[in-house]
């Protein structure tokens, strides 16, 4: 069984990404999307279903059709696109659930322009736990050969995540990556550590009380599980080359402390992976790139590790729930 690509935003570097992807040939899928958007670029067969993509990968791309409602024009997103956008992660997830493909690859969307196009979710992590019905049970993390960030807030305004922050949102996030690090990663007995909010750690309460407060019982509540978490450790220094020997992932407390690192050490082999969900979804770690849209310049090394990644966490999964 394949893997499921989506199409992204038809005016990012999402296509161009899909062309070069298969050419690689390293890891097969097929592709949800207008096929106009590859017209010229490598061989297209259009499918009815999952079932008849796989005679094919060798030779031609499959694709199940996703019109476009307007012709794409590179680095010039149009709202009016959005629902095919749409369509496409709702089709993947749904073949996914159904077990017709492996998992789903996302391209990358525009989450204002998708906004426009009256899209209520802030992006394909929020929308996917929709799909399969399990709000509140997806966790963002992104995988790279260096690092493993989770952040506990995602989506929302550094205000906001500090009020959403408490010891049970912690908790709760640190239990699901942990279970994914076992179950998906191979990962027998994984070691989380637990960042800090606040410069050094909050220093004793000297300069905040969040860590006293509540990620401190937080990492106590999951070692009462039987989770390896540790910390509150102090941020600045976490990401270094010797601390993380020390840990398997990191659970951090809002969307930039996980992502500035990951992205800054490895953003061309940089993975995001939704986390608590029935079905495996992987995406590369960046965005629609409008800037070099239909210029021939983007790299696809992080969709190539997303769709490698997407094929190893359905076979470790498999793997791990048979021996249950
Ligand atoms: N998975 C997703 O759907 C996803 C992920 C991240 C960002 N986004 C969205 O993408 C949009 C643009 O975000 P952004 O500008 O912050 O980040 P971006 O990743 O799109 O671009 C940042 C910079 O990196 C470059 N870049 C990105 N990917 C590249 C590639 N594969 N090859 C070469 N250069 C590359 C871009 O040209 C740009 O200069 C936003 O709407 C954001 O929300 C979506
Ligand atoms: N926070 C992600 C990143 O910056 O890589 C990105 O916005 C993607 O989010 P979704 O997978 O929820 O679309």
């Amino acid at each position: 069984m394949l893997p499921a690509l989506t199409m992204g935003d038809p005016a990012g570097i999402g296509p161009e990404l899909a062309v070069k992807a298969w050419r690689a040939r390293s890891a097969p899928f097929l592709w949800i999307g207008d096929p106009a958007l590859l017209a010229g670029e490598v061989p297209v067969v259009e499918i009815g279903s999952p079932e008849e993509a796989a005679a094919l990968t060798g030779t031609a791309l499959p694709v199940l059709r996703e019109p476009l409602a307007v012709a794409a024009t590179p680095g010039r997103p149009d709202p009016r696109n959005g629902a095919a956008v749409i369509a496409s992660i709702r089709r993947a997830t749904e073949l996914a659930l159904a077990g017709k493909v492996a998992g789903l690859v996302t391209s990358p969307i525009s989450k204002h322009v998708l906004r426009q196009a009256g899209f209520p979710y802030p992006g394909h992590t929020e929308f996917l736990a929709a799909l399969c019905d399990a709000p509140g049970e997806e966790v963002m993390m992104l995988a790279s050969p260096r690092l493993r960030v989770v952040p506990v807030t995602v989506h929302v305004s550094l205000r906001h995540a500090l009020d959403l922050l408490d010891e049970a949102r912690i908790v709760t996030v640190g239990r699901i990556a942990a279970r994914a690090l076992r179950r998906d990663f191979g990962i027998a007995a994984p070691r989380l550590a637990v960042a800090g909010l606040n410069p050094h750690a909050g220093e004793e309460g000297l300069m905040g009380d969040e860590e006293r407060r509540f990620i401190r019982p937080a990492v106590a509540s999951l070692r009462a599980e039987g989770i390896d978490a540790f910390g509150p450790l102090p941020p600045d220094t976490l990401f270094t080359e010797a601390a993380r020997r020390g840990y398997d992932s990191v659970l951090c407390m809002y969307h930039d402390q996980a992502l500035i690192p990951l992205k800054t050490l490895d953003m061309a082999e940089g993975v995001n992976v939704t986390l608590g969900l029935p079905i495996i979804r992987t995406s590369p770690d960046h965005g629609t790139a409008f800037d070099i849209a239909g210029q021939d310049r983007a790299d696809p090394s992080s969709l190539l590790a997303a769709l490698a990644l997407a094929r190893d966490l359905g076979e470790q999964r498999r793997r791990f729930d048979a021996a249950q």
